[in-house]
């Protein structure tokens, strides 16, 4: 059954919907270590709590394999009947995540750019509809599908950085799925506002506007995240999981039903000719500011 409370996920996608096939990596990757080190996971002394922590020098940007390690790392958290809550938090000193992985999606591989949109809708399945508690201990920057991370999760607190859906600054628009999870969260009026101008928040307009639920000091974010797991696993798991499945279910079996359109459609959304212009003069600007 889909939304007892086992080790399975709320919306158990992955292994029905094996429409793409992975392919390897191209050496496109940031980070000369290995996938297997840039996600890693770490007991706390409670055995219902466990932390996944991204390790992606030096942005944790999303690549295929990035998605695909953080999914099977929310999988094996998944497997063991103890745990009950994942603190989701980075090991940089300044960035979550920041987004996707932009190389990704400049001049992409014909091959590779679908298996790559299929790990990012897998690891959304997995995270958003996840039947562990999910805290999001957000300390630093978090835009665009890193700021899809932060959303998936059911708590979340920032210490710093900004947040946010930036896409239509780099002449894109977030996919629909990401931008309906948006403004479910803080609205229809204000996720229109933002969501247009690409606006990026920092802590204290982030928890204005409700994008995030608390502002934490930069020392306090792990003691904090504990307390607030604690308080989540506190509540009955199958009212926790009925709860995700009341609020998050319907978006999740939309998209499951629309798979392959989605990644057809972000395929060819990603080859137009502007696109491509627009990401290339992106990245100089990425350059430049660095400069
Ligand atoms: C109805 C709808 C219709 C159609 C839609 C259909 C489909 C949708 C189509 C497309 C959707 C695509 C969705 C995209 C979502 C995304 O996530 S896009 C990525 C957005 N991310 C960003 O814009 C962040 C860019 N980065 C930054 O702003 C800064 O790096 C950041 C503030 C995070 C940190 O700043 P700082 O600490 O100064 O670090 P650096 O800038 O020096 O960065 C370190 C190195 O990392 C590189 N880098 C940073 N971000 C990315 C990235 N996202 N991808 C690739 N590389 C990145 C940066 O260049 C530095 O590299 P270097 O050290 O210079 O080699």
């Amino acid at each position: 059954m889909m939304f007892q409370q086992s080790s399975r996920s709320l919306l158990d996608a992955s292994k029905k919907s094996s429409s793409f096939r992975w392919t390897s990596s191209v050496g496109r990757t940031f980070s000369s270590r290995s996938p297997q080190d840039w996600v890693t996971t770490e007991e706390t002394d409670d055995p219902s709590i466990a932390i996944l922590k991204m390790n992606r020098a030096p942005a944790n940007t999303l690549s295929l394999e990035m998605c695909t390690e953080i999914s099977k790392a929310i999988k094996e958290l998944e497997s063991n009947k103890k745990t009950q809550a994942v603190i989701l938090t980075s090991s940089l000193p300044t960035i979550f995540s920041a987004g996707l992985d932009l190389t990704e999606l400049h001049n992409p591989d014909k091959d590779r750019l679908p298996a790559f949109w299929g790990a990012f809708q897998q690891l959304y399945f997995d995270l958003y509809g996840s039947r562990l508690a999910t805290i999001g201990a957000i300390n630093g920057h978090a835009p665009a599908a890193g700021c899809m991370l932060a959303l998936s999760c059911d708590y979340r607190i920032m210490s710093k950085g900004n947040i946010g859906l930036n896409e239509s600054k780099l002449g894109i628009c977030a996919p629909p799925w990401l931008g309906q999870q948006f403004i479910d969260t803080i609205g229809l009026r204000k996720a229109e506002l933002a969501l247009n101008m690409g606006t990026l928040f920092d802590t204290k307009a982030a928890l204005d506007i409700g994008l995030i639920d608390e502002i934490v000091g930069e020392d306090d974010v792990m003691d904090v995240a504990k307390t607030r797991a604690s308080q989540w696993v506190a509540i009955p798991a199958p009212a926790r999981v009925a709860c995700k499945e009341l609020t998050r279910g319907r978006q999740l079996n939309e998209l499951k039903e629309n798979r392959k359109q989605d990644v057809d459609h972000f395929c060819s959304f990603v080859n137009q000719e502007a696109m491509q212009r627009n990401l290339g003069f992106y990245f100089e600007q990425l350059a430049k500011r660095k400069k």
